[in-house]
C-alpha cells in the first residue's frame, strides 16, 4: 500500500472531526476520497502531509511511519491542497523555473512537466492571467517537479468549469501511467467516478465505504423500472406471481433485475392483465443515489 492509516482520528478541540479512519490507498490507483463538505477531507489530507498531527492512529506512506520518516517520505510525495502557490507576476514557465533551481531540477523536467499539463503554448503567458484550470495545472505541475511517487490533490476541480474539470480528470490519467498514485478528494462523485480507480467515502470523519470502484458498484444491484396506469395493481400482480417487488410510487415500480427474459415476462403478465406499460427498463442506481443512501444509512 502507498498510503495506509490505522484508527486516524483528530480533533479541533472537543469535536472530534476524523474517527479512527483507515485508508488503504493502493501503489498504481487513483483513489477518490469523497465526502460531503466538512466531513473532514482537508482534516486527513493534512495529517498526511504532516501539516496537522495526528491525534491517534498511524499513518504509513511507502510502508514506512510518517512519525519517523518524515523527510524521506515527504520528499517523495506532491501535494496541491486550496489554492496552489503562484507567482502571478511570474509567467507559467518562470514560476517553474524558480522552484527547480530551488529543488535542482533541470529546465527539460520544466518543459516536461508544462508538456504533460499542457501548459506549453502558454509557457511565457504571466501566470496572473491564466484561467482558474491553467492555475490548477500549473500547481500540478509544480508538485510534480520532483517527480514524487504519489500525488495528493485536495478538490483540484472545485470551481472549475466542464472543460477545465475533463483537463483535470485526464491529466490524472496521464499522471497515474506514469507508475504514480494519486489521491485525489472530492465531493463530486460522478466526477470521482469517472477517473477514480479506487474510492474512500467519509461522512462525519467515519469511513463509511471503501474498495474498487467495482466494489461500490456492485454494491447497488440494478433494478427494473416500471411504469404502468396502476402501480399498486402491478405490484400485487407481481406479487402474486412470486416477483419481489421493491418500491412502489405513484407511477412507479421496481423489481431486482435478474435476465432480460424476465423484463420480458413480466412486460407480457402486466399487459394480459390489462395493465398499461409505459416504460420498463433495467436501471443501475447512479453513484449519487448510492452515496446518498450509504450517507443517509450511517
Ligand atoms: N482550524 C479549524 N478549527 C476548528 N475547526 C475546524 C478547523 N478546520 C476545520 N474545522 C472543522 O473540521 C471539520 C472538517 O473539516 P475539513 O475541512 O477537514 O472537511 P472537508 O471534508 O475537507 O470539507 P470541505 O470540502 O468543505 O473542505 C469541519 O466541521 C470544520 O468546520
Amino acid at each position: 500500500m502507498v498510503i495506509r492509516t490505522e484508527g486516524l482520528s483528530f480533533s479541533f478541540g472537543n469535536q472530534q472531526v476524523v474517527k479512527s479512519l483507515s485508508l488503504e490507498v493502493p501503489e498504481g490507483s487513483i483513489y477518490g476520497f469523497l465526502g460531503p463538505n466538512g466531513a473532514g477531507k482537508t482534516t486527513t489530507i493534512k495529517m498526511l502531509l504532516n501539516l496537522l498531527r495526528a491525534g491517534e492512529g498511524s499513518i504509513q506512506i511507502f510502508d514506512k511511519h510518517l512519525e519517523n520518516n518524515r523527510i524521506d517520505i515527504l520528499r517523495q510525495v506532491g501535494s496541491l491542497i486550496e489554492q496552489p502557490a503562484i507567482y502571478q507576476h511570474l509567467t507559467g514557465k518562470e514560476n517553474l523555473l524558480n522552484r527547480a533551481m530551488l529543488l535542482q531540477v533541470s529546465e527539460k523536467r520544466v518543459n516536461d512537466m508544462l508538456s504533460l499539463v499542457q501548459l506549453t503554448n502558454a509557457a511565457n503567458k504571466k501566470a496572473g492571467q491564466y484561467s482558474l484550470g491553467m492555475k490548477q495545472r500549473l500547481g500540478i505541475a509544480l508538485a510534480l517537479l520532483n517527480d514524487p511517487k504519489l500525488l495528493i490533490l485536495d478538490e483540484p476541480t472545485n470551481g472549475l468549469d466542464p472543460n477545465g474539470i475533463i483537463e483535470i480528470r485526464e491529466l490524472m490519467m496521464r499522471i497515474v501511467k506514469e507508475g504514480k498514485t494519486v489521491f485525489v478528494s472530492s465531493h463530486l462523485l460522478a466526477e470521482v467516478e469517472k477517473m477514480a480507480t479506487h474510492v474512500g467515502i467519509i461522512n462525519h470523519g467515519k469511513m463509511m465505504f471503501q474498495g474498487t470502484i467495482n466494489d461500490l458498484q456492485n454494491i447497488s444491484q440494478p433494478q427494473i423500472y416500471i411504469e404502468t396506469d396502476n402501480s399498486v395493481d402491478a405490484a400485487n400482480l407481481l406479487k402474486r406471481h412470486n416477483f419481489t417487488v421493491n418500491e412502489v410510487e405513484s407511477e412507479s415500480l421496481y423489481v431486482p433485475f435478474e435476465s432480460r427474459e424476465q423484463i420480458g415476462h413480466i412486460n407480457s403478465l402486466l399487459v394480459q392483465n390489462g395493465l398499461t406499460v409505459f416504460a420498463i427498463n433495467k436501471q443501475r442506481k447512479d453513484l449519487e443515489k448510492l452515496f446518498l443512501d450509504i450517507t443517509k444509512s450511517n
